[in-house]
């Protein structure tokens, strides 16, 4: 199995994180993987994100991620703070380029199926399919995925709790990505922990 399946296999949900304080990051970390959700992607939307991504990488059981990597730079800076994994908001050759080189689970957006192809042809087969809902949503990936029988998807953008067990039953869903298991400035890592338990339960 690849390392990104693997990966995409270890739990039903990703949470996309925004920190703006790093201190924030290892009591996040801590409380989601307390849930079941080891796996966390750390978005680089804000100055103390690479920070974040080292501290998270002290907690147990924990999987780091960098997520809105979007060139060379940053994909090398994250690569530099210890991230595991990467995820893209897209895909450029470049960047899969040099993702494909840097030998690093890989995770880039597609919309469309030239997007598909174009992963295909880098030797991808795993995607982010975002912006999930606001691309079509469930009919959409469905329709998208029928040519590319050995594809799979971590469907993000707009998925909440109640509407992820609906995307995990598609076939070549392996996980889905979301925001929802952090509010915006939210400090309340207990009630993390139980989201986070919720989500983990989701069937994957
Ligand atoms: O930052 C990136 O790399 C992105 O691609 C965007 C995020 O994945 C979505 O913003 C998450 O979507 P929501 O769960 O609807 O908030």
């Amino acid at each position: 199995m690849k390392p990104i399946e693997q990966l995409m296999r270890t739990a039903p949900v990703i949470p996309v994180l925004v920190i703006d304080d790093v201190n924030d990051a290892v009591p996040m970390a801590e409380a989601l993987v307390a849930g079941g959700l080891r796996v966390l992607e750390v978005t680089l939307r804000t100055p103390a994100a690479l920070d974040a991504i080292r501290a998270m990488r002290g907690v147990e059981g924990a999987i780091v991620g960098a997520g809105t990597v979007t060139n060379q730079d940053q994909l090398q800076a994250a690569i530099d703070a210890g991230s595991q994994f990467i995820v893209s908001p897209g895909l450029t050759d470049t960047l899969g380029r040099a993702a494909v080189r840097a030998e690093i689970p890989f995770l880039p957006g597609i919309a469309n199926a030239g997007d598909i192809m174009r992963g295909l042809d880098l030797g991808l087969t795993h995607f982010k399919f975002f912006p999930a809902e606001a691309n079509g949503g469930i009919p959409a990936l469905k329709a998208l995925a029928g040519p590319f029988g050995d594809v799979k998807f971590c469907p993000t953008g707009g998925v909440k709790q109640d509407t992820a067990a609906h995307w995990l039953a598609i076939e070549q869903v392996l996980c889905v990505g979301g925001s929802w298991l952090v509010g915006k400035g939210e400090r309340d890592w207990a009630e993390v922990e139980a989201r986070a338990a919720e989500a983990a339960a989701l069937a994957g």
